[in-house]
């Protein structure tokens, strides 16, 4: 049996043309965490069935399921597969956190699933709660951020977003492409701009495949477009997702993600970051301390299939994130709420009465 769904009904329960993607689920016979191998779309549909903690690790290194909450996720299930194949929830926990350090939520969601014990199935039933939470979470971001776009800026509105934030990075409608896609629902989207993201592409390649599969009006654009556009007054708002989110605001995302803040900046433009308050991390004090992976060359022609656009002997810069500091912020939207011009306090003010539910 794999994760329930009701069929003709999309993972968080809205009839949708994405009905058949996700993410992440879990077998039950035989226990496999079960991914849609995000490498090899959009040309093609494959699906992993991990049955050991080795094959899930490679995955979550190699990005076949990426997206922060979609790794806390798989890092849910993980400890639960780690458990029935010879793992301590501590081990399998530690081993899936060390793939991918920068998104905070993979960590943080399967040391929460291992602290529960040892039963394969109270673990279980811990990380299909933290599943359906997920949902749940979207739905909620989707519907404050839109409202926010709402009050700040004209709608139908032409909203620009980074990277892949949708169903496939979070299991559910998503962060930031939750909300372009609850004002698509609204009828108050005119134009999503979807930058292709390089350099793996998780815009052109996955953005672009939901919002097709939504019938979303959007067009994919290089990212060095995306100046033009502001320039041009073609954007009412900037939406993008975040891995980590410092205690004072300051905002770790995918490259390219800081220079569309400096850009919303110098052209008034709402700047919103979009994220569960899992992705908060308290402990961690500001943005230089968060750490950035790096993309080794292999890894860039692995996902993008083995054309070298650059001589053998160039050398390659690939930071895999960057960091926008909170005053660029306009707002961060949570499944709680809205915080306003982000900083040390008014972060820690929207966590208090969550910080039971965030521990
Ligand atoms: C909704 S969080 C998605 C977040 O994760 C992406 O990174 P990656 O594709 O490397 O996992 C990107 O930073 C997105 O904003």
């Amino acid at each position: 049996m794999t994760t329930p769904r009701e069929p003709g009904a999309g993972h968080d329960g809205a009839p949708d043309q994405t009905d058949d993607l996700f993410a992440v689920a879990w077998v039950d016979d035989p226990p496999a965490v079960r991914l849609l191998d995000q490498t090899r779309l959009p040309g093609e549909v494959h699906v992993i069935d991990c049955r050991d903690l080795a094959t899930l690790a490679e995955a979550i290194r190699s990005l076949r399921v990426r997206g922060a909450p979609a790794l806390g996720v798989a890092g849910a299930y993980g400890v639960v597969l780690g458990a029935l194949t010879g793992w301590s929830p501590g081990q399998a926990a530690a081993e899936l956190a060390a793939q991918r350090p920068t998104a905070v939520n993979l960590g943080w969601a399967a040391e929460r699933i291992a602290a529960r014990g040892n039963d394969p199935r109270e673990l279980l039933a811990a990380a299909r709660e933290l599943d359906e939470a997920n949902a749940v979470a979207c739905r909620a971001m989707g519907r404050h951020g839109a409202d926010l776009i709402g009050e700040l800026a004209a709608t139908p509105a032409r909203v620009l977003t980074h990277c892949n934030t949708g169903m496939l990075a979070c299991q559910g409608i998503g962060t930031a492409f939750g909300v372009a896609r609850t004002l698509h629902e609204d009828g108050r989207l005119s134009h999503l701009w979807v930058d292709e993201t390089r350099p793996l592409l998780q815009g052109a390649r996955l953005t672009a495949y939901e919002a097709a599969a939504l019938d979303m009006p959007h067009a994919v654009l290089a990212d060095a477009a995306a100046g033009s556009l502001l320039g041009r007054a073609h954007v009412d708002a900037i939406v993008v997702g975040s891995d980590r989110i410092a205690a004072n605001g300051d905002v770790a995302n995918k490259i390219g993600t800081y220079p569309l803040a400096v850009l919303a900046a110098r052209h008034g433009v709402p700047f919103l970051v979009v994220a569960p308050v899992s992705t908060i991390d308290p402990a961690t004090p500001d943005g230089a301390a968060i750490p950035i992976e790096e993309r080794a060359p292999d890894e860039v022609r692995r996902v993008l299939g083995q054309v070298d656009l650059t001589p053998a002997g160039s050398d390659a810069a690939n930071p895999a994130f960057d960091v926008t500091p909170a005053e660029l912020v306009t707002a961060i939207v949570t499944e709680r709420g809205v915080i306003r011009d982000p900083d040390t306090d008014a972060v820690a003010a929207h966590l208090a009465p969550s910080t039971a539910a965030r521990d």
